[in-house]
């Protein structure tokens, strides 16, 4: 059982308001991140009355029975329960709280819940023994780099004399270049890997009550879902619930390799494609129906918890984190970004009901799609909204790593004031290409390099140095997003955790040499679920009214001179060719 500790905040001011209020209203918002889940409650005028945090673990093994004992380099996983049992503590920790300041049943003022999720990590279950198969798949787990250079070549050999390579069939149709990121590279590893799952899938009798799901999916079904009369198997394994809503989002969907970005389906002749023609695959049955972004349909939640909290709550919206976060930033006309500092980073730009193929390494992707609601709306508004993406694997991860391994620091809100207490990086450069690069380079037989070091360089700089890298892959691809889009983007909204860090900030704004603007509300991607999900259900009537509660809390302002930047820039490049082609293609 999860014994990490919730951090939970009430703003009293809000809560005052919100008890002398006829009928008060309040949005859930569920944000399960990489790193930590979170449950905030937003008010009708978009103020946060609480929000509730917890980190939960992380796992690396080192080696494993699925590996024959080979270093199991580039593995990350969730554990499914770890990831449920954390939002249930974030939720049930909020309701107790707001009950010692006086609120009796807070779930009566809740109208809908959205939730937001790290896309691509994906849990595989079944549906009617609840036994998980295998730990969630990271995102960020390169364990599939084999397998995506291995799809790559089976489609490329199947038709070596057509000019079009099958793999630009599947970016066409997908958006995505295949890679480890990707579900579906996922999907085949556990098909591929965990027997009892294959087992499974050859079975007659089975086959149907596999499930495959991301994040979102997983707590959707487990919201939803009736709880077994035993919740561990014989040998104490937990069970998942039974018969769950199985949805997901369009924008999540768009993440598996597995969509047809214009018809929003599944296509099975892509998943064909992605799992290999080795195992029959009930695509129907096996992955989630695939809903709008926001819409009152998607199922009801049957409380959560002991005490049942939040039961009977629409669940009104699904939306992957980075498409919450340039939701929740109110980027809602064509042309606008945004750019998250977490674990990874991450910039989307919307680009409207126009679906923009990239020459760049970016990716082409759902950004939202608006569907059912309660009050009547215009049949246009139900249009899906593409975007385009740059998605960066190391970002916060950086610090989390001089935190963890490197014991250079203890707590990420040390590096600022290291930061500054060196006037630059003294020409060194940290490049963390720790599994690969993704956007805009994909190479996955990058490693991470230190280049340009001296004698001279200190700690200071090195932690200088993993905060600039961030700032300088941020610029990459801004670059590729210009190329792109053909769109000068004139400033750049930030959100996410390291956005706390000032220095970034302004050496960001210096790096892409525009202004960069970070919102009053920091919780921009539970904000986003937040709107998502009252738009559904007529707390707000359209985007004006959301529009409306984005505000500027800081904006910074780029300082640096012309000749400085692009010697730094310069550098950067030099940095990154050098961390290129570092493994051979037979040790990826
Ligand atoms: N002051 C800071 N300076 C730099 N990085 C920070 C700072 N505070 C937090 N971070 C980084 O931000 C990340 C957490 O951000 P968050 O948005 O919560 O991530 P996620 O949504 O991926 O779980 C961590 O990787 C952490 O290292
Ligand atoms: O949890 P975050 O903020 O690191 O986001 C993870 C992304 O959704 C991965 O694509």
């Amino acid at each position: 059982m999860f014994q990490c500790k919730v951090k939970v905040k009430v703003n009293q001011s809000v809560l005052s308001t919100l008890q002398s209020s006829p009928s008060p209203s309040l949005i859930g918002s569920i944000d399960q991140g990489t790193s930590s889940s979170r449950f905030l409650l937003v008010t009708s005028t978009g103020k946060i009355l609480s929000t509730a945090q917890v980190e939960f673990q992380q796992h690396f093994p080192s080696s494993s029975r699925y590996n024959s004992g080979s270093s199991c380099e580039g593995w990350h996983e969730h554990d499914p329960f770890d990831i449920w049992d954390s939002v249930c503590l974030c939720i049930s920790h909020t309701v107790t709280e707001l009950t010692k300041c006086g609120v009796e049943d807070v779930s009566s003022w809740i109208k809908a819940v959205g939730i937001t999720n790290q896309r691509e990590t994906t849990v595989s279950w079944n549906d009617r023994t609840g036994k998980v198969y295998y730990n969630a798949i990271v995102w960020d787990d390169t364990r599939t780099a084999a397998v995506a250079e291995g799809i790559i070549r089976e489609n490329t050999d199947s038709s070596s004399s057509s000019n079009h390579k099958p793999q630009d069939v599947l970016r066409a149709k997908t958006g995505l270049p295949i890679a480890s990121y990707f579900a579906g590279t996922k999907v085949r590893w556990l098909i591929d890997n965990i027997q009892e799952l294959r087992v499974d899938l050859e079975s007659p009798m089975e086959c149907n009550n596999v499930r495959f799901g991301t994040i979102d999916v997983w707590l959707v079904y487990m919201l939803t879902g009736f709880k077994r009369s035993i919740a561990e198997d014989e040998m104490g394994i937990r069970l998942a619930c039974e018969g769950g809503v199985f949805k997901t989002d369009v924008s999540n969907a768009s993440r598996w390799l597995f969509m047809d970005l214009d018809t929003l389906d599944w296509d099975v002749d892509l998943v064909k494609k992605v799992v290999g023609s080795g195992c029959e695959f009930p695509v129907s049955k096996a992955l989630p129906k695939i809903v709008p972004s926001s819409d009152c349909t998607i199922g009801t939640i049957r409380g959560v918890g002991e005490k049942m909290d939040l039961k009977d709550v629409p669940i009104a919206a699904i939306l992957g984190d980075q498409q919450a976060a340039l939701f929740g930033q109110a980027c809602y006309q064509p042309g606008e970004a945004k750019c998250t500092y977490g674990t990874g980073l991450f910039l989307m730009m919307n680009t409207g009901t126009q679906k923009i193929p990239s020459t760049n390494g970016l990716l082409t992707t759902v950004a939202y799609q608006l569907g059912q609601r309660t009050v009547a709306n215009d049949e246009t508004d139900k249009q899906p909204v593409y975007s385009l993406e740059g998605s960066v694997a190391f970002s916060g991860s950086t610090i989390q790593w001089l935190r963890d391994r490197v014991e250079l620091i203890s707590d990420a809100s040390e590096t600022e004031a290291l930061a500054t207490s060196v006037p630059s990086s003294q020409g060194m450069y940290l490049v963390p290409a720790f599994s690969g690069l993704f956007a805009p380079h994909w190479q996955s037989n990058a490693r991470g390099c230190m280049v340009g070091l001296t004698a001279s360089h200190s700690k200071a700089h090195i932690v200088r140095a993993a905060l600039e890298a961030s700032a300088y892959q941020a610029r990459e691809v801004f670059d590729s997003m210009v190329a792109d889009s053909k769109v000068e983007l004139k400033e750049m909204r930030v959100d996410g955790g390291a956005t706390a860090n000032k220095f970034l900030m302004q050496f960001q704004s210096d790096i892409l040499n525009v202004p960069v603007v970070r919102p009053e509300h920091l919780e921009t991607t539970g904000m986003g679920a937040a709107f998502a999900a009252g738009l559904a259900v007529g707390v707000w009537k359209d985007f004006d009214e959301i529009e409306k509660m984005w505000a500027v809390n800081t904006k910074w302002n780029p300082r640096m001179n012309d000749g400085e930047r692009q010697k730094l820039w310069k550098g950067w490049n030099k940095a990154v060719q050098r961390s290129m082609q570092w493994l051979e293609d037979d040790e990826v």
